[in-house]
Formats: structure tokens, sequence, C-alpha cells
């Protein structure tokens, strides 16, 4: 098989990585902090360039691809990922024309994901028409959720609108569940809580390697404080900025001018640890109480706890937000080896913690690689 190309697109980066048929990674790179200071990332060389939109990032990924001698028409396929897919689009799929409606359809559930992932489809078939194209979900790996934890409760009327509780970041967990025991030469834990801390930020309770709850609901905007988002909030606060500002300014003002922009001034974790203030010291708080009063709520859900692993470019990279989330935490017998956690190691428990901690890379790419590769195998 030949080889794929797969587009990831956050809320605030894309990523891009070319795949050959042993999943070996050919080419890899990003667009980042798209909107503000952004830049280019190409096989880890970075480029300062004005992103000021995903469709400037998309037309500059390209433009770097191209430069790097790839040539969409001779890949095997294309695979995206895709944040939201409702209640009917569970599993990797082909794109066609009817599964494309059916993303755009559910833009209005992801305003800040699915347009841009529908954008990414589009480019490509305008480059490549005759490319087959895939996508992955980011909603399916909760498909396994009990129906008490995916049911709001408000009438059987508004349920079968499809208002519940879907879940998002399902291909990082998904990935975590693969990776975790080749990284730490041992099986599975039994219960884990997944802690997807990027712009956008989750936390999974995983059982048995399956999704048993989540913090994310109908839309990536419910649970933790996030870059932009407000995370979980009285639904009579939304009446209230309604009444006030319309329905177009509210969602504005929940998805992309609260959480840690709207506490602190900066989306952007690392800026805010730079400035230093009363009020970045108090979002960065704000994000690891609210943590871990949800990972309360995870850990209940799964009836106790063997493992915590941290993924995403927070979870990942920052040692300070780690720690504080584990002091919260510090009750559950957990005892954090504080040279580890400064250096980003993999495990970060000392041989006394009653609790396993690891980081986990998300391999969001590699994952939806995979699921390409088996459906092009299939067809
Ligand atoms: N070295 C680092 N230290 C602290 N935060 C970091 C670091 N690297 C990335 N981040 C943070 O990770 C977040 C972006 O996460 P990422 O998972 O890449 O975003 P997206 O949700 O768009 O995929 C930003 O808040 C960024 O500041
Ligand atoms: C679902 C979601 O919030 O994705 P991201 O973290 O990439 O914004
Ligand atoms: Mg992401």
């Amino acid at each position: 098989m030949g080889d794929v190309l797969v587009l990831n697109s956050g809320s605030s980066s894309i990523k891009f990585a070319l795949f050959g048929a042993d999943l070996s990674k050919r080419t890899s790179g990003s667009a980042v902090e798209i909107g503000g200071a952004s830049s280019l990332v190409l096989n880890g060389t970075r480029q300062e360039v004005s992103l000021p939109d995903h469709v400037a990032a998309l037309e500059a990924i390209f433009r770097s691809l191209e430069e790097a001698g790839v040539d969409l028409v001779n890949l095997a396929a294309a695979a995206h990922r895709v944040v939201h897919g409702g209640r009917n689009l569970r599993a990797p799929c082909l794109v066609t024309p009817d599964i494309a409606d059916e993303i755009g359809r559910c833009s209005p559930l992801a305003p800040l994901h699915n347009p841009h992932n529908l954008a990414a489809i589009r480019a490509v078939a305008e480059l490549a028409p005759n490319l087959p194209q895939c996508v992955s979900f980011d909603t399916a790996f909760h498909a396994s959720n009990p129906d008490v934890a995916r049911r709001y409760a408000i009438p059987d009327s508004a349920v079968e609108d499809g208002l519940q509780r879907y879940g998002f970041h399902g291909i990082s967990y998904e990935s975590l569940v693969l990776k975790l025991p080749e990284l730490s030469a041992n099986v599975l834990p039994d219960k884990i809580l997944a802690m997807h801390l990027g712009n956008g930020a989750s936390l999974c309770a995983i059982g048995n390697g399956r999704s048993v709850a989540t913090t994310m609901g109908y839309s990536p905007l419910e649970g933790l404080t996030m870059g932009t988002r407000s995370g979980s909030i009285d639904a009579n606060v939304v009446l209230k900025l309604v009444a006030d500002h319309g329905l177009q300014r509210t969602s504005e003002i929940l998805n992309k001018e609260s959480g840690l922009l709207g506490l602190g001034g900066e989306s952007d974790m690392r800026k805010l640890h730079q400035m230093g203030t009363t009020k970045s010291e108090f979002a960065i708080d704000h994000f690891c109480y609210w943590v871990v009063r949800h990972a309360g709520s995870m850990i209940a859900a799964m009836g106790g706890l063997d493992a915590i692993v941290f993924t995403g470019g927070i979870g990942e990279n920052d040692a300070v937000v780690r720690r504080k989330i584990l002091e919260g935490l510090a009750w559950l017998g957990i005892d954090l080896d504080p040279n580890a956690n400064a250096s980003g190691a993999s495990k970060l428990h000392t041989p006394s913690s009653k609790k396993m901690v690891w980081i986990v890379p998300a391999e969001e790419e590699e994952m939806i690689a995979r699921s390409a590769q088996a459906i092009m195998e299939e067809h």
C-alpha cells in the first residue's frame, strides 16, 4: 500500500503527517497558534509565518508538502480527524458526498472544529479529486459509555433531537490505550484516568480499555476550563447571556473568549506562565482546580483508580500544571517523582506510589493512519 497523508485540524492547530505502509512517519509537521503568533513546523524546523485562519494554514501546509516532494496524486489515501460525528457517524469510513454532508450537519455542535475538518476534506478533493479520503471521529471511542452517563436529565423529545453527551478526544484516548502497554512494558491497567490537556481539554475514565465516562458532552464546550472555552456552566447563565447578547454572540463568548483567555488574557498555557501576573496565575490555578474536581467524578465512575495518564500539548509538556494537578490528587496516595516530572519522562511515579502516573504522547495522526489503512485494505 502507498503512503497515507493525515490531517488533524484542532481548534488552534493543524497537525499533519505522511505515513508509510509500516506506519513509519516520513514527513510531519504542524501549523500552530493559528490566528495568533502563528508558525509552521516541518520535520522539526519552525518558520514564523502569518496564518490568520485555518484556510491560510491549510494553504501553507500544502505548499510545504509540495516543496518536500509530496505529490498528493501518488498517495494511497488522505485521512482526517473529524471531531463530531453526531449519532450517525461512529466508525472510521471513506468520505462520500453523503458523509461530507453529515459532517457539515454536525458543524453547529463543534463550531471550532468540524468546519475546519470539512475544509481540509474539500481542499484535498480540489487538489487530488481521485484520491480516496477517510475520516476518523473523536466521538466514536465514547460509544461504550453507559446510558446513565450519556443521557442529560431532559425530556425524551429533546433526546430524540440528538441532545446527549457524545464526548471527544476519542482518537487520542484510543491511541493511548494502544501505546501505554508498549511504553510501560506491562499490561494495560484496569482503571485509567486519562487527561487530554491541550487547547481543548478533557478527562476520560477508561475501564478495561473502554471509555466509561468523559467530561466533554454534547459539544467540546462541556467539562474542564480550556484555552478559550468556559467548560461546564449553569445553563441559566447561558440563557441570561442569550437574553442579553443574542445567540451568535453568546456562542462566541463561551467558545472563543472564555476559559484561560477570559480569566488570564491569554489562551496559550506557555504564555500564561511567562506573564506571571495575578490574573495569569489565577487562570492556571482555575484550570488545575477543575481538572482535580472532575478527576474525582471520573474516578467514582470507574469505582477506583490504577493509573493517571497525561497527554496533549499541556499534559505532555507542562511540569508545573502536572505537579499542581497531582498535588490536588495527593489523597489518592500518589507519590510524584519530581525529577521525572521536570524532565518530562514517561514514568512519573516513585516505586512507593500507590498509583501509577504516565505521560503518553498523543498519537492521533498515527491512529487515524491505522484506521485509514484498514479501510483501504477492505476496499
Ligand atoms: N512546552 C510547553 N509548556 C507548556 N505548555 C505547552 C508546551 N507546549 C505546548 N503547550 C500548550 O499546549 C496547548 C496546545 O495543545 P495542543 O494539544 O497542541 O492543542 P490543540 O488542542 O489545538 O491540538 C497550548 O496551551 C500550549 O501552550
Ligand atoms: C475536541 C477538541 O477540543 O479538540 P482540540 O483539543 O484539538 O481543540
Ligand atoms: Mg488537539
